[in-house]
Formats: structure tokens, sequence, C-alpha cells
């Protein structure tokens, strides 16, 4: 078959082919049933019960074809979106325009260096030899530390590899390197550490500016409900009425508790939405006020917009 030729009508949706993001990015779309099937090499799948076709491509070329409205949504990294803004020139507006922060993939740019070694912050590298795949962002980095003009040439000396930043310094070709930490084991591992940030980054759903359809925001808004649903709870418990007030504080929701009287006289029954991260804290100020039987239930899918 023909990809090419069925692609018209269809909303096109860039993700990431391989790399750190393509399974999260995989589960979301299954969590908001886009259902397809990829062929062995083929870098083009139709999704069977939408009007999309998903596009995969590098996610460090995600926002280029964003940017040139050759696809209408894309996912990648915040660092790669703006990479891509900082190779536009001055006064030239982005395509990208970023709707979704999708919550994985965090991780941060980093000016590393030796971690034995006299350089101890970023001003030590100018003029110095510094390597990275985020070229742009370095360079605008850069720039700003030596109070350069635009257009003016820089003293600091920015090479581009596309992987394996981190041999750069034990092999002599830089010394000093911009890259992506998160764990800070592959730093670590290679005697660096980091000295400043250029960006902190995680996952975003970005739209090309001008796209703009039913599909579109359908799509957006299937996401948006998959991915609240992995950030919160459901925390359902009973309190004395009297106590209502100051549980409803400590578990506002998302627009307010849903409260459901119990057949004992002067206890109520609530259900409120609760932030994953802020659980435990939240089950514990509730136990002292009083909230007994505290259930926390998981969320597979939500609509809250
Ligand atoms: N260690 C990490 N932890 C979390 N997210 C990361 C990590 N490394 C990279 N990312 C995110 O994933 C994006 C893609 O990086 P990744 O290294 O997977 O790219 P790739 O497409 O496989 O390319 P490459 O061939 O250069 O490795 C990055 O731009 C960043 O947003
Ligand atoms: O802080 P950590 O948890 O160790 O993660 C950071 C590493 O992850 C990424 O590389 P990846 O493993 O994707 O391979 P790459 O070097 O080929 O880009 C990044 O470029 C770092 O090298």
């Amino acid at each position: 078959m023909d990809l090419v030729n069925h692609l018209e009508g269809r909303l096109l949706f860039a993700v990431p082919k391989k790399g750190r993001l393509q399974q999260a990015t995989l589960d979301l779309l299954a969590g908001c049933d886009v259902q397809f099937r990829r062929e062995t090499r083929l870098d083009i799948a139709l999704v069977k019960n939408l009007p999309i076709a998903l596009i995969f491509l590098p996610a460090a070329d995600i926002p280029t074809f964003v940017g040139e409205g050759r696809v209408d949504l894309g996912i990648t990294g915040r660092d790669q979106v703006a990479e891509h803004d900082a190779t536009l020139s001055a006064g030239e507006a982005s395509n990208v325009e970023e709707i979704l922060d999708l919550g994985f993939g965090g991780c941060k740019l980093q000016v590393q260096v030796p971690e034995k070694g006299e350089l101890k912050e970023a001003k030590d590298l100018v003029g110095r030899n510094v390597v990275t795949s985020f070229t742009a962002l370095t360079e605008a980095f850069f720039r700003k530390l030596e109070g350069a003009e635009a257009g003016q040439k820089l003293a600091t000396k920015i090479k581009y590899v596309g992987g394996s930043v981190e041999a750069a310094c034990a092999l002599g070709v830089a010394d000093g390197i911009v890259d992506l930490v998160e764990s800070g084991e592959t730093m670590k591992a290679a005697g660096l550490k980091a000295i400043d940030t250029v960006v902190s980054s995680t996952a975003v759903l970005v739209k090309s500016r001008e796209s703009n359809s039913d599909i579109l925001n359908l799509l957006t808004s299937r996401l948006r409900g998959v991915i609240t649903a992995q950030k919160f709870v459901l925390c359902q418990y009973n309190i004395p009425r009297a106590q209502l007030p100051v549980a409803s504080k400590i578990t506002p929701g998302k627009r307010a508790p849903t409260i459901t009287a119990l057949e004992e006289e002067n206890w109520v029954a609530v259900s409120s939405m609760v932030e994953k991260k802020r659980i435990a804290t939240v089950m514990d100020e509730l136990s002292k006020v009083g909230a007994t039987d505290i259930l926390v239930m998981t969320i597979a899918n939500s609509r809250t917009d």
C-alpha cells in the first residue's frame, strides 16, 4: 500500500521514532485509544479508528516539521523545541506552539566540566572548546555570558557531536560539554560535574501555529485527559460533617470535592481528586482532622475540560 497517498484528510501527528520519549508516547497513545499497526521499517502508520496518521521521526527533527507546518501535531522534548527556536533569526516568531506538558521525559540540559580541574563556573569556559548536540542553545547561552552582540563572533568554540557527548572531555576534544542530565549517572561515570543549567525539559505536545481542526482538538482533549489521570488519584473518606470545612481545604479537588450524605447522622462521605505526589501527606492530614476509611484509587482516564 502506498501510504503517502492515504494521508489526505488526516491529521499528521509526529511521534519519536526511538529513544527516551518513545515508550511513554506509545503508552499515551494507547491510553487515548489511538489504534494503529506500524509495519517494520515504515515511518508512517495510519490510525485505524481516527482520521490521523502517525509520522515516526527523530525527536530532534519534530520541531522543524511542526514549525514548517508539514505535520500538525508533535510530541518531543521542550529542549528540542528550545533548540529549534534558538536557530530562528532575531525577530522571527516560532511556529511551534506548546499546548500540553506531558510530564514524562524530565531532564536538564547542563553545562558540565571535569570533576577534578580548575573550571568552576560556566564563565571559566569562555574562549575554550565546548562540545554539544544543542549548538544553538549553547551558542545563545555563551553569547549572553560573553555579552556578545548578535552576529558578533564568539570567543567560545562550540562544536556539534550527535551522541555520546560525555566522551568529548575524556578524549581531549572539549574542555566542557553541554548535555542532558536526568539521574546524573552518565555524567558521574564520565567524571564530569554540572556547573550550570541551560534549560529544564519535559516532553511536550506541540502544534503548528496554523493548524486547527476538530480532530486536533479532540486528540488534545484525550491526551490532556490521560495526562491528568496519570497525575491524580481519587481520594475517598468519611468524616464528621462538622469537620467538613477543614477537610475540604485539605482536598479541594480540581473544582470542588463531591460530598455525599451517609446513613449515619452527622457524617458525610467525600471524594476528591488529589495530586499523586501529595497523596501521602494529604492522608496524614485527613487522619489528623478525624477522617476515617480513607481510600485511594487510581484514575484510568479523565476528562476535566
Ligand atoms: N536521560 C534522559 N532522561 C529523560 N529524558 C531524556 C533523557 N535523555 C533525553 N531525554 C529526552 O528525550 C529526548 C530525546 O533524546 P534521545 O537521546 O532519546 O534521542 P534520540 O532520538 O534517541 O537521539 P540520539 O540518537 O541522539 O540519542 C531529549 O531531547 C530529551 O527531551
Ligand atoms: O543522567 P542520566 O540518567 O545518566 O541520563 C543522561 C544521558 O541520557 C541521554 O543519552 P542517551 O542514553 O539517550 O544516549 P545518547 O548519548 O546516545 O543520546 C543523555 O544524552 C545523557 O547521555
